[in-house]
């Protein structure tokens, strides 16, 4: 376990929290209440930003409750937090659900942030790369899309 420094923004909301021992993410919450109508798009505050190690990163994901019942997820999923960055985290959400608009309150839980050790490379430009078993297939090469018969 990491220790990550965290400043409270907004005194009246909780820190982020795992809800369960072994989760990966710890629950982020809403600073306002935000309604989308289909396709509609907003930047959501959470009220806390954190101070990570180098070497560290911290990945805001979706809420697969939020996605599978109201169609909620974020527009950059997963949004990058960069050890370095100092100012509140913040998600952009968007509703996929074709028809029903949706209401977020204030307080509720609309994602979860993952800690993650990250490397920083060192690009080596090269001629030409080594072979591998793959090459360049990819984008469905090795075909057997559920459903899809041709
Ligand atoms: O979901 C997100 C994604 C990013 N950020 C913050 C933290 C991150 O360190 C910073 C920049 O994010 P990113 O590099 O993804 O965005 P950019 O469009 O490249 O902006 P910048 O030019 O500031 O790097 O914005 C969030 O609060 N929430
Ligand atoms: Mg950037």
């Amino acid at each position: 376990m990491t220790e990550v420094l965290i400043q409270r923004l907004d005194p009246d909301l909780p820190l982020p929290a795992y809800a369960h021992p072994g989760d990966a993410g710890a629950d982020l919450v809403a600073t306002t209440e935000v309604t989308l109508k289909p396709g509609e798009r907003a930047l959501v505050g959470t009220g806390v930003a954190i101070a990570l190690q180098d070497g560290y990163a911290a990945f805001v994901h979706p809420r697969s409750g939020l996605a599978a019942k109201h169609g909620v997820t974020l527009v950059n999923a997963p949004g990058t937090i960069d050890a370095g960055y100092r100012g509140e985290i913040k998600v952009c959400l968007i509703n996929l659900d074709p028809a029903a608009e949706v209401t977020l309150h204030r307080g509720d839980r609309i994602a979860q942030l993952v800690i993650q050790q990250v490397e920083k490379a060192r690009f080596v430009e090269v001629e030409s790369l080594p072979g591998s078993a793959r090459g360049n297939g990819g984008h469905g090469s090795t075909g057997g899309f559920a459903g899809v018969t041709r």
